[in-house]
């Protein structure tokens, strides 16, 4: 079975958590898609919900699909979210930010009573790191947030150099106008350690470690759709 094929499965699976009258966050990213594609359908034949976005790319492809995207600070508290994942590793700490939403997810997760991570098998890692580990991070006097980042990185015994992220030959902007800067940690032994460090690093507006905010994931697989627990 394809990766796509499984990312569908799990996508399609989130709906069953999906109830009449939810405040519902959705997610961006391949995964997400195929929630969102499934969730307007639910729409479409009836089902009331009140849905916030991640993204710009994610509300753009739920409008196209008929569905009201509202701002978040007239919603308040979410019920659920519905989200992917670029690594999920033990405890379900994950690696997110491979599409750049990072920020905005993390927001949105913050705020719903009920996150779910929908995801094809091989993001199921042992051990987190070797997706690059992306950092978003302000513009101004990126050069020496970077200085900065590195003295984190050595602290956790990660002597790898954060690379801009680039589309089409230019930095990569993100919805909240900022950089990001993937690290190819490799293995990340300390997760809550780097979090921590990083969050408190001038100059980075937030990082891909989502730690404790999971209930619990989705996990595609060529024998159906896997639930896991932190
Ligand atoms: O910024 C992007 C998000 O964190 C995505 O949820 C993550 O990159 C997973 O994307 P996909 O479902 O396409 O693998």
């Amino acid at each position: 079975m394809s990766a796509e094929t499984q990312k569908e499965q799990s996508g399609l699976a989130a709906i069953a958590y999906v109830k009449d009258g939810m405040k519902v966050g959705l997610g961006t990213g391949s995964t997400a898609a195929h929630f969102v594609k499934a969730l307007a359908a639910k729409v479409r034949a009836g089902m009331k919900l009140t849905l916030v976005s991640t993204s710009v790319q994610t509300t753009n492809l739920a409008q196209s699909l008929g569905l009201t995207i509202l701002d978040i600070n007239d919603v308040g508290s979410l019920d659920l979210c519905v989200d992917g994942a670029d690594e999920i590793g033990p405890g379900l700490a994950l690696i997110k930010g491979g599409g750049g939403a990072l920020l905005r997810e993390k927001l949105i997760w913050e705020q719903a009573k009920t996150c779910i991570v929908i995801a094809d098998a091989a993001k199921h890692v042992k051990t987190l790191g070797a997706f690059a580990l992306p950092i978003e991070v302000e513009p101004f006097a990126y050069k020496g947030t970077i200085n900065r980042i590195c003295d984190v990185l050595a602290e956790f015994e990660i002597q790898k150099v954060p690379t801009l992220r680039k589309k089409d030959g230019q930095p990569f902007i993100t919805d909240g106008a900022n950089l990001i800067f993937d690290v190819p940690c490799g293995q990340i032994s300390d997760p809550t350690g780097l979090a921590s460090a990083l969050k408190v690093t001038t100059g980075v507006v937030d990082h891909g470690l989502f730690l404790d905010l999971a209930e619990f994931a989705l996990l595609g697989t060529d024998d159906g759709v896997k639930v896991l627990e932190p």
